[in-house]
């Protein structure tokens, strides 16, 4: 299939400034999203996952969060350069967004039926009764049984995974949704609702062409996702490539150590958690210029604390931002 467009992210780099000082959460960040293809984006708690995710959709903070620099381009517009108006037409229609917990995101006080009609009378202007049929319909398209029933349910008198396919549902109420922004939207779930949510978005992806960008630090969840994977730290991209060149040949010392750290022979299995590597993340406040996995890196040279690697190609496809990038091509190391 001809791989087409849909998002562009272009330097972004996001700052929050708080009382202890300024974080930089994500630093001159990247990325691209063809239509109809899952990237995942992966790392530990903190190095910028959502963060980037809330830049695409525009929903930082601001105050306290700054984007310092950089453009969104999603079908030829900078969503950056677009009035809270626009943006909002956008979210929901072109641009869906589900979360770890749906309870969140749910209004507690109406019933599904209604919450879910709702997006059809806004975004696509129908009658109440027409949005009902299509809210059914709807539900009946995510898998969800008696689908009539549900709609006259009140948010918490579902189950965690049927919360959750509700909310994909919305997403799904527009004619066209472009792309999926999933930030973590397994890991409240045990794991066989975990795995019939990833197959219900795998098959819903294929049928609406829906590209889908999957956060998560569960790499089990990647294995089994991911078109392609882009390895995160501290605010940093340290690794992209295809789902099979990160898991079958990674090169960062970062990603090494996050497959390594697996339990062996599990690095495709569902449930598996990415494991402290030694060493803490660095203080986002207190980060300098230089790579921030410096100080937990076994290649580590006296460079690494003074700058921030350029881009190395391994292959068509998957790059590394590393000083040793040279010598673990040649084999060297
Ligand atoms: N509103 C905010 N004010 C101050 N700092 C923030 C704010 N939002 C995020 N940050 C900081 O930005 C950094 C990146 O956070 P982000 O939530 O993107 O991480 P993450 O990779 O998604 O982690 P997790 O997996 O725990 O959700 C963190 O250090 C976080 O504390």
């Amino acid at each position: 299939m001809k791989k087409e467009k849909l998002l562009s992210m272009e330097n972004i780099s996001v700052n929050f400034n708080t009382r202890r000082g300024v974080v930089r959460a994500v630093r001159n960040l990247s990325l691209s999203i063809d239509k109809g293809e899952t990237l995942a984006l992966v790392g530990e708690s903190g190095c910028g996952k959502s963060v980037t995710a809330h830049t695409i959709n525009r929903l930082i903070p601001m105050p306290p969060g700054i984007i310092e620099s950089g453009k969104v381009m999603f079908n030829g517009e900078n969503l950056l350069d677009l009035s809270e108006d626009e943006m909002q037409k956008k979210r929901g229609t072109d641009i869906s967004m589900i979360f770890q917990e749906p309870m969140t995101s749910l209004n507690p006080v109406f019933k599904i039926g209604t919450q879910l009609a709702d997006v059809f009378m806004t975004h696509q202007g129908m009658k109440k009764r027409d949005a009902i049929i299509k809210a059914e319909e709807l539900l009946g398209k995510v898998k969800i049984p008696s689908p009539k029933k549900v709609l006259n349910d009140y948010p918490h008198q579902l189950s965690g995974g049927m919360r959750q396919r509700v909310m994909i549902a919305m997403a799904l109420a527009s004619p066209e949704p472009g792309l999926m922004i999933a930030d973590e939207p397994t890991t409240a779930l045990d794991v066989t609702i975990q795995a019939q949510i990833l197959d219900l978005l795998a098959d819903l992806k294929e049928s609406v062409n829906m590209a889908l960008l999957l956060i998560t630090h569960d790499m089990g969840v990647v294995a089994e996702t991911a078109d392609r994977v882009i390895v995160m730290y501290a605010g940093r991209k340290v690794e992209e490539g295809s789902v099979y060149q990160i898991f079958d040949n990674p090169k960062h010392p970062y990603t090494l150590g996050l497959l390594n750290s697996l339990p062996s022979n599990d690095k495709y299995s569902s449930s598996t958690r990415l494991e402290a590597i030694d060493g803490t993340v660095p203080d986002l406040l207190t980060l300098g210029e230089g790579c921030p996995f410096a100080n937990r890196c076994t290649f580590y040279e006296k460079k690494c604390d003074i700058s921030f690697p350029e881009e190395s190609s391994v292959e068509d496809g998957h790059s590394i931002w590393c000083f040793k990038a040279s010598d673990f091509l040649k084999g060297d190391i």
